[in-house]
């Protein structure tokens, strides 16, 4: 079985705004309904987990049952940060019956233009290599500063992959880097594939991702969306 496991539980600070980013409204329907549609429409997911922010629980349910989302199947208490969502939705999911060899997509809420090639790539990857990652490569030219106004360090791109999600793992595979995790202390990696790689001795495949595959996280990734749903409505799900 395959499972996409939502990770819906930031407040978007960087964002400014009352409500979390993942409940704002772009036409006519919150973003992280946008996103469980890709997964709900997708034939190969056969559930929909979600790692919601504390007291938006409710209003998740409502929306998915306006919405149709019939995939959704469990929502579990959101962490501190990133990883710990994640550690909550995996030991959920265990808790939940699913086994082992279970496959679980790991996608940030706020990424709702996901295309249905890109799940079915991460389902494929996974099943054959064990460890799949979106990602794109770097086309920018990348420089380094430690105080964010100035810099005199390049980093050469030619190998540089800037990571999306889904990030796909078997669930055993999951619970166990989480459980290394924790015996070597690591509280705070930014995403599963930074963990993984921090672990070590594990071989990551990539996907390859979409520049539409866009992480609302600023106002200015908002109209980014608005404008790319305005323009190719049907495509992007493709
Ligand atoms: C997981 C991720 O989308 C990969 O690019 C990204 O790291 C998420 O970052 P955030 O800090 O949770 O917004």
């Amino acid at each position: 079985m395959n499972y996409a496991l939502i990770i819906a539980g930031g407040s978007g600070n960087r964002m400014g705004q009352d409500i979390p980013k993942q409940f704002m409204h772009v036409d006519n329907c919150p973003i992280i309904i946008h996103t469980m549609k890709a997964f709900q429409q997708h034939p190969d997911i056969h559930g929909i987990a979600v790692v919601c922010l504390a007291g938006w629980e409710t209003v998740l349910q409502s929306y998915a049952n306006q919405f149709n989302i019939t995939k959704l199947k469990w929502i579990f208490p959101g962490g501190q940060n990133g990883q710990e969502s994640i550690h909550n939705g995996i030991y959920g999911l265990r808790e939940a019956g699913c086994k082992d060899d279970d496959l679980v997509l790991v996608h940030d809420a706020v990424r709702p233009l996901l295309s249905q090639d890109i799940i079915s790539s991460n389902i494929a990857i996974c099943q054959k290599y064990g460890y799949a990652i979106t990602g794109i490569k770097c086309r920018e030219a990348i420089l380094e500063s430690d105080d964010g106004f100035t810099t005199s360090t390049s980093i050469p791109r030619d190998k540089l992959i800037r990571t999306q999600t889904p990030q796909t793992f078997r669930l055993g595979n999951l619970i166990q880097a989480h459980e290394e995790a924790k015996a070597k202390g690591i509280t705070n990696s930014v995403a599963s594939c930074t963990l993984m790689a921090e672990l070590g001795g594990r071989e990551m495949h990539i996907v390859p991702g979409s520049e539409k595959n866009i992480k609302i996280t600023t106002v200015e990734d908002l109209e980014i969306l608005k404008a790319l749903m305005k323009v190719q409505p049907e495509t992007w799900l493709k």
